[in-house]
């Protein structure tokens, strides 16, 4: 066997896009020198290819000792690591470690390197040419929404916290890994900055499908990005591994319930998506427009606001009426006050932004920040309405179906019986 995953393992998207390969733990261990107690028992875990697995648990548990085995930063005690199939355990380890990605809180950026340079190491260490870097430098950067031209030569000290998160990410995926591993990626920014980390996060998955394995101490960050949650207790012990709904409608026991905590039905917000939600369509304006027009859209309308976009329909203002009136035409404030939500993102998220803004909604926006509505809370009350009578319906329905299959065995057995008891020899006969 090859030492290297294969160049069509790398890069090339299976039947349904994912590029990502299956990860397996079997019975890895890992007893630091001097503990009584190991760390991680014996694990055994499957990943699927192209899944977001989260691992959290209270601190201790193992998360961080878990994540740093599978690319060997931390050598199991015992047990195998397959990658792709591969033994990951027996790998050149420095190889290992170029085909998988690696984020970790803050980005942790090489100061004395430029934001380009800093993502072109593990291409440089492939030995890739110039010209394919640079291209590759400047497709990350598109892909973490930062303009190439504007960052590509700044140092980390020029960018804001969640500006290096992002170059974090990009220089994680420049090789094209098919698994990624993240150690607490968004913990150090601000709640509205780590909300459109994720909702990147969720849309650059959605057009890669890697396998991405991920830490973090924060249930609605879980809740919100994983395909499959990995709730561990002390020693790396599976409490659940589960999807979120399954965790949230049916945690195994009283370590997992406890852990998500009281309030899993506001938990739920996270399990729904702007983009689940019908949105309001109030009166829009384009900079430039004049504001007479634009003030009768909106009073026949009975709007008593409007939303003023750019030319690209990216929204720049929400202008009360009362504000408008004083312009002749209508202006771009300039500045990017404006808050907005993805469509990707939580309805938590959304709701969020709501109580932080005077107009009781929240700005929707899609690709390239292009304006696509308003969530206001009678969308989301009303979709949670909606969503908790469809899972009651689905419970009846289960018990119904159950009580049935439950009653189809009775006859059966009864059946059963009686057919044995016709054909049970006569002892009298025997005679
Ligand atoms: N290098 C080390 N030497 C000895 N013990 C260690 C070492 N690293 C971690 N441990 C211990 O192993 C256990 C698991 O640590 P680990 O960092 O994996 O937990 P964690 O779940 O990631 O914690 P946190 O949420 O606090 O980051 C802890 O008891 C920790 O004290």
């Amino acid at each position: 066997m090859s030492d290297t995953l294969t160049q069509s393992e790398l890069s090339t998207a299976g039947a349904d896009g994912v590029t990502g390969v299956a990860i397996d733990l079997i019975g890895v261990t890992k007893r630091y020198p001097g503990q009584r107690r190991a760390a991680v028992e014996p694990l055994d875990l499957h990943i699927p290819p192209g899944e977001i697995v989260i691992l959290i648990g209270p601190s201790g548990c193992g998360k961080t000792t878990t994540l740093k085995m599978i690319n060997r930063l931390i050598e199991p005690s015992a047990g195998t690591i397959m990658i792709g199939g591969q033994d990951a355990t027996r790998r050149n380890e420095n190889q290992l470690r170029r085909e998988i990605g690696y984020v970790i809180q803050g980005g942790s950026l090489f100061p004395h390197l430029t934001v380009g340079q800093n993502i072109a190491l593990v291409p440089g260490l492939l030995s890739w040419d110039k010209k394919r870097t640079a291209e590759r430098v400047d497709e990350l950067l598109e892909l973490v929404g930062l303009d190439p031209a504007r960052y590509r030569r700044r140092f980390p000290r020029e960018l804001s916290g969640g500006q290096q998160q992002r170059v974090g990410v990009a220089r994680g995926l420049a090789a094209d890994p098919p698994v990624i591993l993240m150690d607490e990626p968004f913990g150090a920014v601000d709640p509205i900055t780590r909300q459109r980390l994720q909702d990147e996060l969720l849309s650059i998955q959605e057009e890669l499908h890697k396998t991405i394995v991920c830490v973090t101490h924060d249930i609605d960050e879980a809740i919100k990005l994983g395909d499959r949650i990995l709730l561990l207790s002390e020693g790396g012990h599976v409490e659940q591994y589960d999807t979120p709904e399954n965790i949230l409608a049916a945690p195994a026991n009283d370590f997992v319930a406890d852990f998500v905590g009281a309030g899993s039905s506001l938990k739920q917000l996270s399990l729904s998506r702007v983009s689940d939600v019908e949105l309001r369509k109030p009166t829009t304006a384009t900079v430039g427009e004049p504001a007479a027009e634009v003030l009768d859209r909106a009073q026949a309308a009975r709007d008593e606001a409007v939303i003023v976009l750019d030319d690209r329909r990216r929204p720049r203002d929400w202008i009360f009426l009362r504000e408008l009136r004083h312009q002749q035409t209508v202006v771009d404030p300039g500045d990017d006050h404006i808050l907005t939500v993805d469509r990707r993102a939580t309805l938590n998220d959304a709701l969020d932004t709501m109580l932080t803004d005077n107009h009781a909604g929240a700005i929707v926006t899609g690709r390239r920040d292009e304006y696509l509505g308003v969530i206001d809370f009678t969308a989301v009350t009303d979709h949670m309405m909606a969503t908790t009578s469809q899972a009651q319906a689905d419970r009846d329905q289960q018990q119904q179906d159950q009580q049935q299959q439950d009653q189809q065995q009775q006859d059966q057995l009864g059946q059963d019986q009686l057919g044995q008891d016709h054909e049970a020899p006569d002892p009298e006969a025997a005679d």
